[in-house]
């Protein structure tokens, strides 16, 4: 599925500025942005420059000081609790450095997705096992349900936190920095689950990373934020995950 072109993400004149924080300029600072049902949208820039805190104010975590955020056709701003929780229901979040439970196998840590889910939304227990294992299989991990966290490398343990982030099947997936620690071949194993997210479930996919490879390999557009603002939008010439050089091609590539 590519952009419909009917917005899921837009942000309106928003700005964010932490209090008590050292620092006295906006996280967030008037920033506007459409993002498009369907798209695989990058966001960039440096450290600090407002990334995580766009993110934030997505899944309504984080409250702007002004302006307006609507996602799914609803204003965050004006939700109550009830209705923030109905609004993560639609939304996955996959964060660096994924926390998965020690003590749960692989499987487990996906079902608890489906179990911390609302009660009218849960599917019922029987349907939970298949929705689990169907999502494994989505991310190659079929094999690996009955595995422990500690027993997988972390290229596999991003793969479990992105099954479950997807297991419910939400309209829009936030990661970020889902690559920061993969090599190019677990980070290409990455790509290809984001991808097939949007392709073949429909997600929509938002991504903070650091790594302008990823952006090329798998970006529809990118915003580059600076000191909490949007300085460029751009549209992203190259889009394939499969482009993205093997870890030995990018050895002799930087080596040689
Ligand atoms: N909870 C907080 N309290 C106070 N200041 C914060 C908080 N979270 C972020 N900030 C500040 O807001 C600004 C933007 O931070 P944010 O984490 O959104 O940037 P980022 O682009 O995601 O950075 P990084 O790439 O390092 O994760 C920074 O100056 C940061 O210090």
């Amino acid at each position: 599925m590519q952009a419909s072109g009917a917005p899921i993400v837009e942000l309106a004149a928003v700005s964010k500025r932490y209090r008590g924080a050292d620092d006295p300029r906006p996280a967030l600072d008037d920033v506007d942005l459409t993002i498009h049902r369907g798209e695989i949208f990058g966001v960039i820039g440096e450290s600090g420059a407002g990334k995580s805190t766009l993110l934030q104010v997505l899944s309504g975590l984080v409250v702007p000081d002004a302006g307006r955020v609507t996602v799914a056709g609803r204003d965050v701003g004006a939700l109550g609790r009830r209705g923030l929780r109905e609004l993560r229901r639609d939304i996955g979040v996959v964060f660096q450095g994924i926390h998965l439970l020690s003590s749960r196998t692989v499987r487990d840590n996906v079902r608890l997705a489906l179990q911390l889910s609302p009660r009218s939304e849960r599917p019922s227990r029987a349907a939970q096992a298949p929705a689990v294992d169907e999502m494994l299989e989505f991310v190659g991990l079929g094999h690996r349900g009955g595995h422990y966290p500690a027993q997988l490398s972390g290229g596999e343990r991003q793969r479990v936190g992105l099954a479950r982030a997807l297991v419910a099947r939400p309209a829009l997936l936030l990661c970020d920095e889902p690559t920061s620690s993969l090599d190019t071949t677990t980070t290409a194993d990455v790509l290809r689950v984001l991808a097939r997210a949007r392709d073949e479930l429909g997600s929509t996919v938002i991504v903070i990373t650091h790594d302008l490879d990823v952006v090329k390999a798998l970006c529809d557009r990118a915003a580059l934020l600076e000191r909490g603002a949007v300085r460029e939008l751009f549209t992203v010439a190259r889009s394939d995950y499969r482009s993205m050089p093997s870890y030995r091609e990018q050895v002799r590539r930087e080596l040689m």
